[in-house]
């Protein structure tokens, strides 16, 4: 068996470059894959596209990666809870693109499925619709979209095996399972990682073949709380 564990997450983000268009999963603060993005912040890399549904929070999530600017570009569905976010955009030093999210969710499915591209009614007679090919299926129009290309997939899953095998917890599930599989290469950190054989296969959500390298996260935060006091205030 052709184990893909790594030791430590320095070894699984082995490979990321200035420039590279990652993935991230999680919803909200839920299933963010915080350990990997803490080992990206202690790097220089910069540039980086990222594709997540949001833009974290200023001082937890993708908002690390923001307040150190090593983001260029960012493809996402909900960013309205990132002040660093909002300054960035709105002095154009942030590259963003924003999608609805049912297309964001698609364009990553069908990154992992191998599907180049699907047809959408959302976004159609809007400025998402910009540049896009645009069809009539059963009276509705529908725009075209592609399969996302990024280089690096980065999920958070509950456990985990060595040969890749995931199981998510509750809604953790979100984006990391459409995303598993959707990169070139995809990095699972798991809060547990576990022998092979160990895992019921009738629970496992996402098979390891969608995987290439797994580690056991050190810590992770109980942050939802936190974010629903904010976003009230
Ligand atoms: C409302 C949302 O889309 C949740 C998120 O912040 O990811």
């Amino acid at each position: 068996m052709i184990t893909k564990k790594e030791n430590n997450v320095q070894d699984a983000i082995n490979g990321i470059e200035n420039g590279m268009t990652i993935m991230f999963g999680g919803f909200g603060l839920c299933g963010i894959p915080e350990n990997t993005i803490a080992a990206l912040v202690n790097t220089s890399i910069s540039d980086l596209t990222c594709i997540s549904n949001n833009a974290g929070v200023d001082d937890f999530g993708l908002g690390l990666l923001l307040q150190k600017k090593q983001i260029k570009k960012m493809i996402s569905s909900y960013v309205g809870e990132n002040a660093e976010f909002e300054r960035q955009m709105l002095s154009g030093e942030l590259e963003v693109e924003l999608t609805p999210q049912g297309t964001l969710a698609e364009r990553c499915r069908a990154a992992q499925a191998g599907i180049p591209a699907f047809f959408t009614p959302a976004g159609y007679g809007t400025e998402v619709a910009e540049g896009k090919e645009a069809r009539e299926f059963n009276g509705k129009m529908h725009i075209m979209e592609e399969a996302f290309k990024a280089d690096f997939a980065i999920v958070k899953a509950w456990k985990g095996d060595e040969a890749g095998n995931l199981i998510f917890k509750g809604t953790a599930r979100n984006f990391n399972a459409c995303m598993a599989g959707a990169g070139k290469i995809t990095i699972a950190e798991v809060e547990e990682l576990v022998p092979v054989g160990s895992l019921d296969p009738n629970q496992i959500h996402i098979p390891g073949i969608m995987v290439q390298r797994i580690f056991q996260g050190e810590k992770f935060e109980k942050r939802i709380e936190q974010r629903t006091v904010r976003a009230r205030n």
